[in-house]
This record gives structure tokens, sequence and C-alpha cells, in this order.
């Protein structure tokens, strides 16, 4: 998977609006409507993310979800990030 750079970092950015970059990760914050919620979308990326082999980190505090993306193999972000952040969106939006 190739690393990206700058610039096209900055433009896949723009087609996942509540994603932004720290570093070498994209991070998004979730708030469900409620624990339960939570966590069922935490099941379904799951799902996701085994389906991509790209597993994001997720940090859970009661109705919110903290998640990051980057591609440790690579050393930074690539494209599997990109694919994953957009379902992921995709998995909270009816939750949320
Ligand atoms: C061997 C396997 O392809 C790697 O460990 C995969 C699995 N899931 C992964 N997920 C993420 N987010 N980054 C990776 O570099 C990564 N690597």
């Amino acid at each position: 998977m190739d690393l990206l750079d700058d610039s096209a970092v900055n433009q896949r950015l723009t087609g996942v609006p509540e994603w932004r970059r720290e570093g070498d990760e994209i991070r998004r914050k979730i708030t469900a409507r409620d624990f339960p919620a939570a966590i069922r979308i935490v099941d379904e990326i799951a799902v996701e993310a085994e389906k991509l082999n790209h597993h994001p980190d997720i940090d859970i505090r009661w109705r919110t979800l903290h998640l990051a993306l980057t591609t440790h193999d690579a050393g930074g972000l690539t494209d599997a990030d990109f694919t994953l952040a957009a379902r992921i969106d995709e998995i909270a939006a009816p939750h949320t």
C-alpha cells in the first residue's frame, strides 16, 4: 500500500469531512444515541475491519467513540485508511 503525500492526504480528507489529520493518523469522534448504540457501531466496524484487513484504534467512553486510523505497515496514511473512514461514516450514520 502506497504512502500518501500531504497533498494526497488533504485531497482525500475533503471526501471525509468528519475526519481530521493528526500527524500520521486521521481521527474522528462519534457520539451515539446511547451506550448500546455505541457498542453496535463498534461491532459493525469490527466486521468491516476484518473484511478490509484494516483495523482502527477505538476508544470507548460511554456513548462517545474516538477512532484513529493509520497504516502501520506503510508508516503513515494510505488509501486503506480513507476507504475504512468512509465505511465507518456509513456505519455510524443511522446510530447517531
Ligand atoms: C499483517 C496484516 O496485513 C497487518 O497487520 C494489517 C492488519 N490491520 C491493520 N490495520 C491498520 N490500521 N494498519 C495496519 O498497518 C494494519 N496492518
